[in-house]
């Protein structure tokens, strides 16, 4: 793996980079944002991108949000974006469950939901029937009753096949005992995403593969792991790409987290990677001997690219 090229300062470098690339695909937590504060200089430089004919797509793994509810937090930062330039794992999910898995045609066609609101709307966009998610009944302890009302099976919806986890902000062991009996029945087991932690008020929380994707991989044991549906898996990229109709070696990816943005670049054979490291990566874990990924360039921040209009 070659070493990744610095950016930072070097503006004939940076208009070099630019120059490669049609569409640039943004991750958003840690990379534009962190919780609801935008990174200076972070407007301007999609600004800049935009006059220079530049598309930008906003690729995230954050489930907890729907397209619109990215587009109102988009719009809100001053961000410019329309409801087409953003694409979640909610919804890269949503349309694999439908228009893959076709459930809907399933013999259990309805889906259990751990997470939030955002993979909720997203299922209903692709006329998905789904429960759980943030239905308050499940929002309380487990009971005697419920325990026995999961093991004997009287608990549980007979046409549910799809357990389909995320980013949960009310996770409880209630819920986790109902999907857990959903994998035992066979159901299929899915994440929009596998993410560690959520970038939050510049630092780190838990995030939606220790809530909800890892706990239950651990119970069902066997190594088995659900299939993802946000970066780095391929079926988010191929649907990315359908839908932009994109040049993969004019496209690239812009991201703070090695494993998923970087790892969703690489292995999508797009002609690059851009590392920031104003979220949950640093320099040291690209530049380490045994680093698995390391990104084609990297800068300190996303606004470093703005100099490109000077
Ligand atoms: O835990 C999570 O779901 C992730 O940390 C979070 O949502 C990542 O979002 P992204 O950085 O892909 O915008």
């Amino acid at each position: 793996m070659s070493s990744p090229k610095y950016l930072t300062g070097d503006k004939a470098a940076i208009n070099e980079f630019i120059d490669k690339f049609d569409t640039f695909l943004f991750d958003c937590d840690g990379v534009l944002w962190s919780g609801d504060h935008v990174f200076d200089g972070v407007i301007d430089t999609i600004q800049m991108l935009h006059e220079k004919g530049k598309r930008t797509v906003f690729v995230t793994n954050n489930s907890t949000k729907s397209r619109q509810d990215y587009l109102k937090k988009l719009t809100a930062l001053n961000i410019p974006a329309t409801v087409e330039d953003v694409f979640g794992s909610a919804y890269s999910s949503a349309i694999y469950i439908s228009r893959v898995l076709k459930q809907a045609s399933q013999p259990k066609p309805k889906v259990f939901v751990i997470g939030e609101a955002g993979i909720e709307t997203e299922l209903a966009s692709e006329n998905v029937d789904f429960l759980g998610g943030t239905d308050p009944a499940l929002r309380r302890d487990i009971t005697p009753e419920d325990f026995k009302a999961l093991a004997d099976g009287t608990g549980l919806d007979p046409d549910v096949g799809l357990v389909l986890c995320g980013l949960d902000f009310h996770i409880n062991y209630l819920k986790l005992s109902t999907a857990f009996a959903y994998l035992r029945t066979g159901a299929t087991f899915m994440a929009t995403n596998t993410d560690s932690t959520l970038p939050m008020n510049h630092s780190f929380f838990p995030g939606a593969g220790s809530v909800s994707s890892i706990p239950l991989a651990n119970m069902v044991g066997g190594g088995k792991m659900p299939v993802a549906c946000g970066k780095p898996s391929q079926a988010m990229m191929d649907a990315v790409e359908g839908k932009f109709q994109l040049d993969r070696a004019r496209t690239c990816m812009v991201g703070d987290r090695l494993e998923t943005d970087i790892k969703f670049g690489i292995d999508g054979r797009l002609g690059g990677t851009l590392a920031v490291l104003t979220g949950v990566m640093k320099k040291h874990d690209f530049e380490k001997e045994d680093a698995v990924t390391r990104p084609a360039f990297y800068v300190d921040k996303v606004s470093d690219l703005g100099v490109a209009t000077d």
